[in-house]
């Protein structure tokens, strides 16, 4: 039988996906997790409740209780809506195909706006720039109105890895200081391969007492 592994050179293109995606990725990911928190003490405190009563005295987030944290996944999926990592995707069809009514030759280029569907008024309603963890309490009106990991049969490889990493490093840093914007802190998204905070992400940590 033949050679049906894939190629070196794609085995390299995976290779540096995996530490692009799984270093950039996520910090980004994160990196605005905390900006929001930052900025919305509500939910902050809302958060380090559920993460000191799923983690009482000193247990350490594990991953049995990680479904435990649904507030912190709330947190996680509308920091992902408003500020995905990855703003658009681009796809070509491989042949032609048909989607709903519309036939797509094959060759055809596909820009997939990512940022723009997550923030679609038609999708999440008047308050789609707003940041509100609650609408995730709810099932989606649309399937594919969130998809920061893309969406169909080439989805994130690495989607759950990447938000049980959040969960788990959220409850640490949670569980230990409070967080508040820095005045020096500029808000200037900007898209460079991601979307990242221009000027940086001023976070002032406190360290809680007890
Ligand atoms: C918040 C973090 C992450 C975000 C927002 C993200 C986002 C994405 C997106 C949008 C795609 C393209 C999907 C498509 O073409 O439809 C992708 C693909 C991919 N991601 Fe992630 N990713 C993240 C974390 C990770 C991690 C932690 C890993 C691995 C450790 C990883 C590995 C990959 C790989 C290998 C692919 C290519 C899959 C393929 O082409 O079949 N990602 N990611």
């Amino acid at each position: 039988m033949g050679w049906v592994g894939l190629p070196v050179e794609e085995v390299i293109d995976e290779c540096q996906t995996f530490y692009f995606a799984g270093k950039e990725a996520v910090a980004i990911f994160l990196t605005w997790t905390l900006v929001l928190l930052a900025l919305h003490q509500e939910w902050q405190v809302k958060a380090r409740e559920e993460v000191l009563q799923v983690y009482s005295n000193d247990k350490l987030p594990n991953a049995d209780s990680l479904g435990d944290m649904k507030i912190v996944g709330m947190i996680l999926n509308e920091a992902l809506r408003l500020y995905n990592p990855v703003p658009d995707l681009f796809m070509e069809a491989t042949q032609n195909i048909k989607v709903g009514n519309l036939d797509v030759p094959g060759g055809t280029q596909i820009f997939v706006p990512v940022t723009a569907t997550h923030h679609s008024t038609e999708m999440w309603g008047a308050d789609a720039n707003e940041f509100n963890p609650q609408r995730f309490a709810q099932p989606r009106k649309h399937l594919a109105s969130f998809f920061p990991f893309g969406i169909g049969s080439r989805i994130c490889i690495g989607q759950n890895f990447a938000l049980m990493e959040g969960k788990i490093i959220l409850a640490m840093i949670l569980k230990q200081f409070s967080l508040a914007l820095s005045p020096s802190y500029v808000h200037a998204p900007v898209t460079f391969l991601t979307v990242q905070p221009q000027f940086g992400a001023q976070i002032l940590f406190r360290r809680l007492s007890g």
